[in-house]
């Protein structure tokens, strides 16, 4: 349960709340022995299967940071949430869900065979391959980097600086994703492509390509937590409901096949990638009692050994253990 009745949102008490996740770090580090660093993107098996890092960052900036803190990853499937944001500010949001449903699939997250089985008018979400790649088809622009500017500038909007591509990451990807482009040849046969396949597919690789910090990733989850707006400036950076709509997505789609038990171990909006980051947020809470980060707070976590759904195995348990100490639940 939640710790001592303990005020916890004065200064003195950061360094307790920086204690105790310096603790848990060190005790989930071991965890990550369990899992293994993603393969099937070559470069991807560079990473140092130990890492685990944590960034939390609360509304009034409060920054408890600890472990591997300052190791750049690849976005991944994280950038899923971001271009289907872009996607809803540039196209509105009934034009993208016209094209791409909001239904968990209870499949991994690369895969065909539920398309086809079941029938689909169209992809089941935009958080899994089939509805990303549907969705960077959706972008405005005629080449994967038109398609990508304003996620670039909104995510240096949101980070005030301008992420770059991880370009080895990129090839090593574009050259090897057999199981992407047949997804997309899928979607290109039934229909569901507003533009040419390669350059969707580019655009996919590319948004998958960029390079974050656990930094960056607590730094969006805490907009997201606020509603899409930015705290320290108070500036709408997304729609309210657009970015209503992407946290109800994180919670029922986010994690794949492992989403209705993050639900219900953790219960916080969460999006994982396969370099091992995932953003999680957990909005402003209604209590008597005090808790730390009551007023929200957005978390990036870095740990590249992964479980078989393809989510940081340490960083799952890591989130768990926080989410029921702090009581960042949403239920
Ligand atoms: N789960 C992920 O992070 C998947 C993203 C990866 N680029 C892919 O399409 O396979």
């Amino acid at each position: 349960m939640v710790q001592g009745a303990t005020n916890w949102n004065t200064e003195s008490t950061e360094e307790w709340l920086q204690q105790y996740v310096d603790d848990w770090i060190a005790f989930y580090r071991k965890h990550t022995h369990e899992g293994e660093v993603a393969s099937y993107i070559p470069v991807l098996q560079e990473a140092n299967a130990d890492h685990l890092g944590i960034s939390i960052i609360g509304k009034n900036g409060t920054n408890i940071r600890s472990g591997d803190t300052d190791v750049p990853f690849t976005i991944q499937s994280i950038s899923k949430v971001l271009t289907f944001i872009v996607a809803c500010m540039e196209r509105g949001i009934s034009y993208v869900l016209d094209r791409v449903d909001v239904e968990p699939t209870g499949e991994a997250f690369n895969s065909i065979m539920h398309l086809e089985m079941k029938q689909v008018k169209k992809p089941f979400n935009p958080l899994v391959n089939a509805g990303a790649i549907t969705v960077a088809s959706l972008l405005e622009g005629k080449s994967s980097d038109q398609k990508l500017e304003p996620l670039f500038e909104l995510l240096e909007k949101m980070l005030g600086y301008r992420p770059h591509l991880d370009i080895d990451v990129y090839e090593s990807e574009r050259d090897t994703s057999m199981r992407n482009r047949a997804i997309g040849y899928y979607l290109l046969e039934m229909g569901y492509l507003e533009s040419d396949l390669n350059i969707s597919l580019e655009a996919y690789f590319k948004q998958c390509s960029i390079e974050v910090t656990i930094d960056d990733l607590a730094k969006i989850g805490m907009i997201l937590a606020n509603d899409g707006f930015d705290p320290s400036t108070d500036e709408e950076i997304i729609p309210r409901q657009v970015a209503r709509l992407a946290k109800a997505l994180m919670l029922t789609c986010g994690m794949y096949d492992a989403s209705g038990k993050f639900a219900a171990y953790v219960g916080i909006p969460a999006k994982s990638g396969v370099a091992g980051g995932i953003i999680a947020l957990a909005p402003a809470r209604v209590r008597d009692e005090e808790l730390p980060f009551i007023d929200g707070c957005g978390i990036g976590v870095y740990g590249p050994a992964l479980d078989k759904q393809g989510n940081s195995i340490a960083g799952i348990r890591l989130l768990r253990h926080i989410a029921n100490k702090w009581d960042l639940s949403i239920f």
